[in-house]
């Protein structure tokens, strides 16, 4: 038998409802079961698709209205007690709070009495993906219990649809070590014990549904997981054993490495493998898994958008589905939640690309064949399978591809070219000489509000309403306008403001050479915030230069520094789209000569100050440990080479976010930037452990407040902030900034925080005598 299922879609929607309708749920438009209904429609759209693919199963549970992961702290009845949940706030309500928080509520001195605030969860990026999901929260005191139905609803729901179904859970194991332990030392793995009776009752609940398969997410399988942890599968799984149900055990993003034997031996029906991430362990999983087990191979790529080249799966397929005795289940690789569900129609995409592109959609089209070419031969679905060969022959015979003035480029490419002239020492001086600043310099990461009318504007530039001057007139008018803003508010390095640009990746896909863009390819990033990563399917060249006018504008309006900016090779590449033709290092490498020349060229026009944004590199890095320093050693490559080209006056700045630096701080101190902002506040600086002292040597900004909420910082908890960083970090290496960009806020509490973000650096800058 070959059965065919999915490990999960999109969930947004063809046309983003469920951000739109999100966001409208928020503003207080529509109701609760206005959006349950919405919920509804998007799923059965889901399951339909699946079923017209024939697929076996229909996947449920996949859907979440903020984050699968919070989804499961509600579901395990395991909220922090901290967000202060009552009878009165249903489980949308909390689960929204989960994910936004909420605002602390002064008395209103009509009866109203005040609330205490309630910051959200943590987010974090999900693997190495651009999804972040919210952190569950255990401590000793942490109970589990099954308290919420709404995955047994939602399987009725798709039963009373017609579908067979197959539910889906992230697994215990995975579900702990996601999760943040509050108390320093406290073992998440201490949990498991009181966690593993509800999962068993939850699957006893799910097979009294009828079921009989349950999907069970294990990535973490991929990680190079401490012995405990690994030995707490076995016992976990042995433990797992609902009657009558199946387990199918998922790992994707990575290889099995050292857990394949353990992988293949857990009591469990079923093992699904990734096959794109991991092609070299197929024959030995298919070898190892004991014959009565059902193997799922993922084959068709779940992370990236080309068309799978079924000419060369099926050989594939063949030899495995022989080697487990006719018996295969095919799937993508992992879940499909990190591709745009359809990118067939998309009017926007270069016309000789589009048919090599294969959104969610297309991927279970990619399935169907598959399947029936196995069981009954390519000629069962002959005309398809002609196209998809035809759509892959054109993408390997394109002209675009290849660009041999890029190869060439590259191939002469020296040493020097990706090295600054003096040591930073020698160039801190030499601009300090050109700049002139405080103390203590006060500046921000680039981006300012993306007002509702500036995306409007965009909306009509982009409909053919609003001309092209008539665009960029409304933007100048808003670039002196955030000059005028930073200026009043006293800040040392100013921004231009990044108005223009509709997201800091697409907006230099969109003028590259070798990428391509779409409409609609919307990828979900966290809660109702998406992406459209751009496509990037051949050799890179910067036809012109991208920024320089807005730069060279912004300068022209202030006598202060304003910085040039720029997003760096390795986000670029970790957040578009990318061929999968090359090594990736080619073509992070092709990025960063494009960008050295955008930086040349800021240089020339005069800009003094260049921030080469990389706030990917870290999420960049692969999860077996083993290819680290390989990626490392490109990834430092490529930012050197961008930024290697200036003179020691010009100061390059870079920027990160949402990470987890300790394990790459040499390669981070390898970039050699003369000034690095990062997102420190919501850890109170404990990331300064790690750059503290000497061991970050160059200039630093940790982030001073939280962008991420409207919440306006109070002038002390800037102040404790700064003083912490001054007790490892010396004043004349310090910089004060946000934690990062400021385009998802409103003009109110962007003026009010950094008002009390200049003044923090002014008593300070007293208090050191430098005022
Ligand atoms: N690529 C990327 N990844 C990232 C980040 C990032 O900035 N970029 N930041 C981190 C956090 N992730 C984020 C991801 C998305 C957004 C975000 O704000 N996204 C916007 C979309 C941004 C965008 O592309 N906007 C376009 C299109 C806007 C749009 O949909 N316009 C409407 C109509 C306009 C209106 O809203 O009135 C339409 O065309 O239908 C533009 O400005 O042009 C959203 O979901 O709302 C923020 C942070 C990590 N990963
Ligand atoms: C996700 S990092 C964002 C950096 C960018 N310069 C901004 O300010 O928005
Ligand atoms: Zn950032």
């Amino acid at each position: 038998m070959i059965f065919s299922h999915v490990l999960g879609v999109p969930r947004i929607g063809l046309n983003r409802e469920l951000k739109f309708a999100l966001e409208r749920h928020w503003r207080g438009e529509i109701d609760e079961p206005a959006l349950e209904a919405l919920g509804r429609r998007l799923r059965a759209e889901r399951w339909a698709e699946q079923r017209a693919a024939g697929l076996d199963y229909v996947t449920v549970g996949d859907f979440a209205w903020y984050d699968h992961v919070a989804q499961h702290v509600l579901m395990l009845g395991c909220e922090p007690a901290r967000m202060g949940f009552g009878p009165q706030d249903s489980e949308l309500a909390r689960h929204f709070r989960l994910g936004r928080g909420q605002a602390a509520r002064p008395a209103d001195g009509a009866g109203q009495a005040a609330a205490a605030g309630h910051p959200a969860l943590e987010m974090t990026k999900w693997f190495d993906t651009n999804y972040h999901y919210l952190v569950p929260e255990f401590g000793p005191d942490t109970a589990f219990r099954l308290a919420s139905h709404r995955l047994l609803d939602e399987v009725r729901e798709a039963q009373a649809l017609g579908h067979p179904v197959k539910p889906v859970l992230l697994g215990p194991l995975s579900f702990l070590w996601l999760g943040k332990g509050q108390a320093a030392g406290f073992d998440r793995l201490s949990l498991l014990d009181r966690l593993l009776p509800v999962y068993l009752e939850l699957l006893t609940r799910l097979g009294a549904l009828g079921l009989n398969w349950v999907q069970i997410d294990e990535p973490i399988l991929g990680l190079e997981l401490p012995a405990a942890w690994r030995e707490a599968f076995p016992r976990a799984y042995a433990r797992l054993q609902p009657a009558q149900m199946a387990l199918m055990l998922c790992s994707y993003f990575a290889p099995l490495g050292d857990r394949l034997a353990l992988a293949c031996s857990l009591p469990v029906a079923g093992l699904h493998v990734d096959g794109v991430r991991a092609p070299q362990e197929l024959e030995a999983v298919a070898a190892l898994l004991p014959q009565e087990r059902e193997l799922s191979v993922g084959l068709i790529d779940g992370r990236n958008i080309w068309r799978s080249d079924l000419d060369q799966l099926l050989p594939r397929l063949r030899t495995l589905h022989r080697l487990r005795q006719g018996r295969l289940w095919l799937a993508p690789s992992c879940s499909l939640l990190h591709v745009p569900l359809s990118l067939s129609d998309d009017a926007q995409v270069d016309a000789g690309v589009r048919p090599w592109l294969a959104g969610a959609q297309e991927k279970l089209d990619e399935l169907r064949l598959l399947k029936t070419a196995l069981c009954q031969g390519e000629q069962a679905v002959a005309g398809a399978w002609a196209a998809s060969r035809a759509a892959c022959a054109a993408r390997r015979a394109d002209p675009r591809l290849r660009r041999p003035a890029v190869a060439a480029r590259l191939a002469a490419l020296q040493p020097a070219d990706e090295a600054r002239h003096r040591p930073h020492a020698e160039r801190a001086a030499m601009q300090q000489a050109r700049l002139g600043l405080p103390l203590l310099p006060t500046t921000t990461i680039g981006s300012f509000p993306q007002t509702a009318e500036i995306r409007a504007a965009r909306a009509a530039r982009r409909a053919g309403t609003l001309d092209a001057a008539g665009y960029e007139a409304l933007l100048r008018q808003i670039l002196a306008d955030t000059l005028q803003r930073q200026d009043a508010l006293g800040l040392d390095v100013l921004v231009h403001g990044e108005a223009e640009r509709n997201d800091m990746v697409e907006f230099f896909g969109e003028q590259l050479a070798g990428y391509t863009f779409s409409a609609k390819g919307w990828v979900q990033s966290y809660g109702s915030r998406c992406v459209k990563p751009p496509i990037l399917y051949g050799d890179v060249e910067r036809p012109q230069a991208m920024t320089v006018a807005w730069a060279s504008q912004a300068q022209a309006l202030s006598r202060k520094p304003v910085k040039g900016m720029l997003t760096g090779p390795v986000t670029m590449l970790q957040w578009s789209f990318v061929r999968d033709d090359q090594p990736r290092e080619t073509t992070a490498l092709q990025l960063a000569l494009a960008l050295r020349d955008e930086v040349r060229d800021l240089e020339a026009a005069g800009i003094a100050i260049i921030q080469i944004d990389e706030p990917a590199l870290r999420e960049g890095l692969p999860l077996p440990r083993s290819a680290w320093d390989d990626y490392l050693r490109w990834a430092t490559r490529a930012f050197r080479l961008t930024a290697g080209g200036v003179g020691d006056a010009t100061q390059i700045h870079t920027h990160m976010c949402y990470a987890e630096f300790s394990d790459i701080l040499d390669s981070i101190v390898a970039l050699d930037a003369d000034v690095i902002t990062l997102e420190t506040s919501r850890s109170g600086m404990t990331l300064l452990d790690d750059f503290g002292g000497s061991a970050y040597p160059n200039d630093i900004g940790p982030g001073v407040y939280d962008i991420h909420s409207p919440r306006v910082p109070a002038r002390e908890e800037v102040l404790h902030l700064l003083r912490r960083a001054l007790a490892v970090i010396p004043p004349q290496r310090l910089w004060v900034n946000p934690d990062c960009g400021l385009k998802t806020r409103g003009w109110p509490e962007t003026e009010a925080a950094l008002r009390v973000m200049v003044e923090a650096a002014r008593t300070l800058r007293a208090e050191l005598g430098a005022a």
